[in-house]
């Protein structure tokens, strides 16, 4: 044979595998009797066409796939996707300790981190020792270091002098700041960028949907982040602001691990290095390497920027478009915070119904998290939505579909902050998800509540803030784990207020 027909020979070996394996998936997989599409059924490559190619997002997709094929659908050759809230309970929940799936959860690059480790009882140790640094009480500690970042963001407002404030960089400039003073100790000052267009800010908005071609490709995310920083630049220009921030915090992390005198020169103990380098919070006293620290921090700076940022944007465009809103909260604000030289605790915002409407209602309608949380089932295989899953499979629910059912939010894609202070609110704090539940939930959900309490504080009681006439008339996204805009961005034009 010579080497054309070496070449042909393999092409069609391969085609017949991958054609057999297809027709498998679709006649004699374990999964072959729940309803979906027959392209999904047979090959993944489905779903990286349309998160790849067609870029739709797929969620959107799996919206349109329950309204044809009912409640539970299969959506990959090994993978399902339920639309009744309950079910959202069933996954998520604290007797579930189902490994996260491997194809998505490595594809970030932070296999060693708390978001990244697959099993639960890895993602427990280190979240047990990382909630020193995120508990309640912790981030009361750390109010402050909050607030500052609050305050620097309405005088960077007040800098902008009649220019709009592009707000989907201001907010994750904002948050941004808050994850690298309290967990680094050392802040990327992106708030004072020009514009707010951070370098840092822009460069995690560029990489998000390289993530998802990593998540079909995993020997191009390895190519990618195992190459020299110089080459990775030229490779995928997307990511080479990420390679950027990746020597920066190699180069912290290799200060603070080389001699540990350093960490007594961060300006605070409450890092995570002031945690995870201490080998008495270890049964076998080892301390991670630091590549784990590496990809901890990466986590750290993903997990907490982008999602505050958004819910911020989400419900900053609905108080700004809605007059109504707008005026109680303002209202509201100013009873509580008469002086404003005197500002509030964050115990005097928290009892605050409107605000707590507001904040609760834009957790609510942003998409935070977007995608689907895939799990695998244990092998003995489990009951969801009344049918029985196989062990192996994996399973996911988008908390979109809690969010905007309608038999649980009436008129459920209205901005709505009074639901939250009827007398059915309790019972609806349940189907709140956006920090999902269970043992994988969020690690940093007491330090975004903080954050919102003293960002729409400080800003909606500080300034006036009028949306600017080239903004969106509403948020586009689509799912790239987390949201990517299209479109303009919110934009708005602010004023300090005098008293
Ligand atoms: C409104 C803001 C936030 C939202 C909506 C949010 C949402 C979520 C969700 C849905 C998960 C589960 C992900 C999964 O199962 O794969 C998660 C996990 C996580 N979040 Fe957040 N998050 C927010 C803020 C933060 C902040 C401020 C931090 C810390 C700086 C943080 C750190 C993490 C970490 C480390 C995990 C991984 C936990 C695990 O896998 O066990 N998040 N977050």
């Amino acid at each position: 044979m010579d080497a054309t027909q070496i070449v042909a020979t393999t092409i069609l070996a391969w085609v017949i595998w991958w054609v057999g394996h297809g027709l498998y998936n679709l006649y004699f997989h374990p999964l072959a009797g729940f309803p979906g599409p027959k392209l999904a059924a047979f090959s993944g490559l489905y779903k990286a066409w349309i998160d790849c190619v067609a870029q739709t997002g797929f969620v959107w997709t799996i919206k349109k796939l329950h309204k044809q094929y009912g409640e539970v659908i299969r959506v990959g050759p090994n993978e399902l996707h339920f639309s009744q809230p309950a079910t959202y309970l069933e996954i998520y929940n604290n007797h579930s300790r189902w490994d996260k799936e491997e194809a998505l959860y490595h594809s970030f690059g932070e296999d060693r981190s708390s978001f990244g480790y697959l099993a639960y009882k890895d993602a427990k140790d280190r979240k047990d020792i990382l909630s020193r640094v995120f508990s309640r009480r912790a981030i009361r500690d750390a109010e402050g270091i909050v607030r500052e970042n609050a305050v620097k963001l309405c005088k960077s407002f007040e800098r902008m002098q009649g220019r709009p404030v592009d707000l989907f960089y201001a907010y994750r400039c904002f948050s941004i700041d808050v994850i690298t003073s309290l967990c680094f100790g050392n802040s990327a000052n992106a708030i004072n960028a020009p514009d707010h267009k951070a370098p840092i800010v822009v460069a995690m908005d560029a990489s998000l949907p390289v993530f998802v071609r990593f998540k079909h490709a995993a020997w191009y995310k390895n190519m990618i982040i195992h190459c020299p920083p110089k080459l990775s630049r030229i490779i995928s220009p997307e990511t080479a602001g990420l390679v950027d921030l990746q020597q920066e915090l190699k180069a912290q992390i290799a200060d603070v691990t080389n001699n540990s005198d350093n960490l007594k020169k961060l300006p605070h103990s409450t890092t995570i290095y002031h945690q995870l380098l201490d080998p008495n919070n270890y049964r076998d006293k080892q301390v991670p390497d630091q590549g784990s620290l590496y990809e901890e921090s990466q986590a750290l700076m993903f997990g907490g920027a982008d999602t505050t940022g958004t819910t911020l944007m989400h419900g900053t465009f609905y108080i700004l478009t809605m007059p109504e809103v707008y005026k109680k909260l303002k209202e509201e604000l100013q009873e509580a915070w008469p002086n404003l030289e005197q500002p509030p605790t964050l115990d005097t915002l928290e009892a605050l119904p409107y605000l707590i409407g507001v904040i609760k209602e834009s957790m609510r309608m942003s998409p935070g998290v977007f995608s689907p949380l895939p799990r695998v089932v244990p092998p003995v295989g489990a009951t969801l939505a009344g049918k029985f899953v196989p062990g192996g499979s994996v399973v996911g629910m988008s908390s979109h579909f809690v969010h905007r059912s309608e038999e649980i939010f009436e008129n459920s894609n209205a901005f709505d902050p009074e639901r939250w202070l009827g007398p059915n609110a309790q019972s609806l704090d349940k189907w709140l998800v956006n920090f999902s539940r269970g043992p994988r939930m969020c690690l940093g959900f007491n330090l975004a509540w903080a954050e919102l309490y003293l960002t729409f504080a400080y800003v909606f009681r500080s300034l006036e803030v009028e949306i600017e006439s080239s903004s969106p008339k509403e948020l586009k996204w689509r799912d790239v784990f987390l949201p990517e805009y299209f479109g303009p961005h919110l934009k708005a034009n602010v004023t300090p207020v005098t008293s």
